[in-house]
């Protein structure tokens, strides 16, 4: 659906996108993952043909988006980072005016009431609460019935509520076939939603996976740790199959490994009759999967 082969695009000395390639599958959910000026705006800016490439091949349903514009604004819905309408316009103005712009634009009263904003057509832009706002931006990038959406950071700034039901609207998006190109910087975001996740760092894709996939590169281990049992001394636990160390910090004892470690210190507990207080078995998540490759501290 989506095609980016060895973009390149320069501001000045600054190098914004520095040969990304990815490429999106129809009906999936594409995630472009990395930290704040890494990039991903530029790179979705120019899919949407908003901006120029310096180099390289985009197609969108196999158009080129600078060159066939026109015709990749009836595939492709946009709501970019930072979209703002005038306060004082009210949400059934604003999704008149846009329906507009269309040849033959969605039925813009259904995608309110499937969006959940029917109950505040004549409320203004400027009144609306962020998640009614984000509503709103989903709903003028379906108006004119796109094959692909891009959704850009688009739950920066909403509260847990907000973004939740953000997330299931951008579920339902894909569930009426759309396919979904989404930019952000939350790890969970990109886990909960994402068939496949680019993670961009510096204009380059570093990695390219499912959230699975990713997370499993990570050099973060499993972990097993519990209350200090003096049964279990370091020595034995960092024997254990596949250990890599064997900590302890306030009491608690920390040990890092595989999940053949976590199997084998179970089996240690059964042998020694240790009776531990506070087990708790962590996994490498996309957090360290996502500071592993992009070397970001945020
Ligand atoms: N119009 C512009 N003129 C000059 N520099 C720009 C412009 N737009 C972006 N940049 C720079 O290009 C780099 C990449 O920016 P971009 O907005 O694509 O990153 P991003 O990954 O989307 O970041 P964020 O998460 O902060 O939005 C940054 O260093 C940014 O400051």
């Amino acid at each position: 659906m989506i095609e980016v082969q060895d973009l390149h695009k320069s501001y000045g000395e600054r190098k914004a996108a520095d040969g990304v390639t990815f490429a999106v599958e129809e009906g999936e959910i594409f995630g472009i993952l990395g930290p704040n000026g890494a990039g991903k705006t530029t790179t979705v800016e120019c899919v949407a043909g908003l901006r120029a490439a310096d180099s390289g091949t985009l197609r969108v349903g196999g158009l080129d988006p600078v060159a066939q514009h026109t015709e990749v604004t009836r595939l492709l819905g946009v709501q970019l980072q930072q979209s703002a309408l005038q306060p004082k316009l009210t949400v059934r103005e604003a999704l008149e005016l846009y329906a507009s712009f269309y040849e033959r634009p969605a039925d813009w009263r259904d995608l309110a009431g499937q969006l959940g904003l029917d109950d505040q057509l004549d409320t203004r832009f400027g009144k609306l609460s962020g998640g009614r706002q984000q509503r709103l931006f989903i709903a003028l990038a379906l108006l004119g019935n796109p094959r692909a959406v891009i959704l850009d950071e688009l739950t920066t700034g909403l509260d847990p509520r907000g973004r939740r039901d953000t997330w299931d609207l951008v579920e339902s998006v894909r569930d009426r076939g759309v396919t979904v190109l989404l930019v952000t910087h939350f790890m969970e975001e990109a886990q909960r939603l994402c068939d496949r996740i680019a993670v961009i760092d510096r204009g380059r894709v570093t990695a390219l996976d499912t959230p699975a996939g990713l997370i499993g590169r990570a050099t973060a281990a499993t972990s097993v740790s519990f209350e200090t049992d003096p049964r279990l001394g370091h020595g034995e636990l960092t024997t254990l199959p596949g250990a890599t160390g064997a900590e302890t910090h306030d009491g608690r004892t920390t040990v890092t490994g595989t999940d053949a470690t976590v199997n084998a210190f179970v089996q240690l507990l059964a042998r020694t009759g240790a009776t531990v207080r506070g087990l708790r078995v962590t996994d490498a998540t996309l957090d360290d999967a996502y500071l592993d490759l992009t070397g970001a501290d945020q």
